[in-house]
Order: C-alpha cells, then structure tokens, then sequence
C-alpha cells in the first residue's frame, strides 16, 4: 500500500534510512578506524582537531596529557560500541572527506533512494538531512556516489553538534528554526529508529518509520508512526 503525505520539507537520516547500516558501520567506520592516528598527529595546527582531542580526553577522563594512541583506543572502543560521540564524528567527518575527495569512498543508497529524493526535489519539495555524522561528513557522502554528485538535492545539513542529540525534541524544534520556521506540521523526518520519530512527533513533525528488510530496527516496535518497508511505499506531494 502506498502512504500518502503532504509536507513543504522532509528531513532525512542517512544511516538504515538512505544506505544500509553496513555501509557506515563496515565500510566507512573500517576507513576511519586506521587512519585516525596519523590524521591527528598531520594536523597539531588544526582547531578542529585539537578541539576534537581535547574534547575526547575530557568525555573519556584521560589526563591532559594523554598522547595519541591512547586518545585513538577511546576512538576505536567509541567506534566498536558505535557511540555517536561529537569528538569522534567530527574526526571522522574530515577524514570520510578526504576519502570522498580521493574518491576511494563512494556512496551507494538503497536501491529505492535516489530516486524517491529527485522526485521529491524535482516536485518542489525542500530536502535536509539530520544525521549524527558531522555534516562535513554528510555533504562529502552526497558529493561522491554511485549515482553522481547528489549535494545539490539539500538544502540544509542537522548534526547533533548545530541541532542537538536525535533523540530529544528540542533538537528537532531547532531544526524547525534553522529551515526559517515553517509549520512544524508542514516538516516530515524519515527515519529508521523510533526514539528519534518520537522525539521528532514531540516537535510536532510528521513522521515516517523505515523497517528495511536486514537493518537492524526493521523489526521494531514504531508505535503509532507511519511504517513503510521502502521509498517505494510513500508518495510524498508538496503542500
Ligand atoms: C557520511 S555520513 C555518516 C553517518 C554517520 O556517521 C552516522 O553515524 C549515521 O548516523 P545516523 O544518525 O544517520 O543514523
Ligand atoms: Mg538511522
């Protein structure tokens, strides 16, 4: 059965709701995992980095101190436990950046994805993502994909540093203010986890469930959210 929605924005996750959750746990987390170290140790200069670091010692109580690899075993054990911890995403962000750059990352989305954000797009329809990668990350990963360069399809990027943890309404009222303040009921959040649809309904959003067959919440309990297996099952018209 097809759902069938009115909305101005649809805001979207990335990971279990664009491409699979392997993706990011497997192939981009295995890129980062190794070169942490010596992107820490190339860049003593940069604000990013030292902020990064010094956030990292503070959240793990390492001493001040701390050298390198012991702040990269916080990393790697934050990565195994997939803690979506701000230091951690920002790293990750500009070394997924420099891959996306190299081209030896390549983005690849669920069969029904692409397609589903150009008709989204292509019927006036304003598209933003909210994801727990830094959105220097997420803007790299829809610079390089298997279908082309995809940047141009969004309008605004939500991390949980510039909006706040997914999981909690007050993010996502901030997200409203960031779009320019449209009607939160105009605004409709697609995602696969159902704390962050709830937290979104809080904000007064429109919520849709991802339950994509393999991921890890395709069995979920999504209450009273909207449920659709794929893209394919929604039709999204602008309001
Ligand atoms: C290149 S974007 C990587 C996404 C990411 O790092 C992540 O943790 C995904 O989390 P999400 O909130 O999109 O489920
Ligand atoms: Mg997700």
């Amino acid at each position: 059965m097809t759902e069938v929605l009115r909305a101005q924005w649809v805001v979207l996750d990335i990971e279990g709701t664009l491409m699979p959750t392997s993706a990011v746990h497997v192939g981009l987390y295995d890129f980062a995992r190794p070169r942490l170290g010596p992107w820490i140790d190339a860049h003593p200069d940069s604000e990013l980095v030292r902020s990064a670091v010094a956030r990292t010692k503070a959240e793990a109580g390492l001493a001040d101190d701390a050298g390198t690899a012991e702040v990269v075993a916080v990393l790697h054990r934050w990565m195994a436990e997939d803690r979506k911890a701000a230091p951690l995403k920002d790293l990750q962000g500009e070394i997924w950046q420099q891959g996306y750059a190299s081209g030896e990352l390549v983005s690849s989305y669920f069969p029904d994805v692409v397609g589903a954000l150009r008709a989204w797009h292509a019927a006036g329809l304003a598209l933003a993502v909210f994801s727990s990668g830094a959105v220097k990350g997420q803007v790299a990963s829809f610079s390089n994909t298997t279908d082309g360069d995809l940047t141009g399809l969004f309008r605004s990027h939500f991390d949980t540093v510039n909006a706040g943890p997914k999981r909690e309404a007050p993010s996502y009222a901030a997200i409203t203010a960031g779009l320019g303040d449209p009607d939160p009921g105009a605004v409709v959040f697609l995602s696969d986890v159902p704390a962050e649809l709830d937290a979104a309904a809080e904000a007064g959003w429109q919520t849709v469930g991802l339950a994509r067959a393999g991921e890890p919440y395709a069995d979920a309990d999504f209450g009273a959210h909207l449920v659709v297996g794929t893209f394919d099952d929604l039709r999204i018209e602008a309001a």
